[in-house]
């Protein structure tokens, strides 16, 4: 349903060209995976990434960064305190935080993990389907790091989670639904393609902290920064050839993205 509150295309410009003038310092604790395609996003986005989580230095750059990105994809203990260390650090400083809960209902640790940094009251939660539904301890059917339920089905369950945090969370797929409890925007965009490039999500998530550093209203930021990145994704997909150039013409689309391609592409209600 449309809510005049909700994000425009010419908002989606103005959030899009506040995180290119800004260029807001994201500091990344994310799985190994993701490493190199979220930091590149970012690049292309106009943000520069870090990615730091040695116990020794995670604090001191949290108190450096505009905004933090936590992702349990390859979580570990050592990994865990690292983001415990950082999330504290955020949270004091008052700086935006994305928890991104890869897996979460896979294992029991994963959920606990997930449940554990919930706690602390991320100002964005971007996760899948299945993460989403059993992170809100509802029956989310994942397979490993991949959704096997549908954005739409778990709305109930974003809307729960934003209860528990008192922010925004972001369910991804074929439509992106984002949700502070008051506002619901559904995202249309994006392109099937994508979910078979490993860490797209991950990504997705990082440059939703670099639209919460660069925009005051959360539910803005990220739904403005899941239209942009869907557009991204599906210009990226038309002629690509597979996921290896779909992967790489994202960065391209990312980067070069302007002001008409916006207006005229995004798709927010
Ligand atoms: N079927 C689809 N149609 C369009 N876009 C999709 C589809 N599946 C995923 N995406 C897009 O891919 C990105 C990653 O989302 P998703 O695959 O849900 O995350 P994850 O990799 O964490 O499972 C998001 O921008 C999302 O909109
Ligand atoms: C494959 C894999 N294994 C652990 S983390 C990871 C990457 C997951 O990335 P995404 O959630 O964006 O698909
Ligand atoms: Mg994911």
């Amino acid at each position: 349903m449309a809510d005049s509150t909700l994000p425009g295309s010419a908002d989606v410009w103005a959030c899009a060209d506040a995180v290119r003038r800004g260029g807001p310092l994201v500091h990344n604790v994310t799985n190994y995976v993701a490493m190199d395609l979220s930091a590149n996003a970012l690049l292309a986005v106009g943000a520069s990434p870090a990615m730091v989580h040695a116990h020794e230095e995670v604090v001191d750059f949290a108190l450096l960064a505009d905004a933090l990105v936590v992702n349990i994809g390859t979580l570990s203990p050592n990994w865990v305190e690292s983001m415990r260390l950082a999330v504290r650090a955020a949270t004091d400083r008052g700086i935006p935080w994305v928890l991104d809960p890869v897996a979460a209902g896979a294992t029991s640790y994963r959920t606990q993990v997930g449940a554990e940094l919930l706690a602390h009251r991320p100002t964005v939660v971007r996760g899948n389907a299945s993460e989403i539904l059993s992170l809100a301890g509802m029956t989310g059917r994942g397979k490993g790091v991949d959704a096997t339920d549908e954005s739409g089905d778990a709305l109930e369950a974003a809307v729960a989670l934003a209860q528990v945090t008192g922010g925004v969370v972001a369910v991804t797929g074929d439509v992106d639904v984002v949700t502070d409890r008051r506002r619901t925007a559904h995202v249309a965009g994006g392109h099937p393609l994508m979910a078979r490039v490993t860490a797209m999500g991950c990504a997705a998530s990082a440059v939703v902290g670099a639209y919460a550093a660069a925009v005051a209203d959360p539910l803005m930021a990220t739904a403005s920064a899941l239209a942009v990145f869907g557009l991204a994704g599906e210009r990226a997909a038309t002629g690509a050839v597979g996921p290896g150039t779909l992967r790489w013409r994202l960065l391209d689309e990312l980067y070069a993205l302007e002001q008409s391609t916006v207006l005229a592409g995004t798709r927010i209600s």
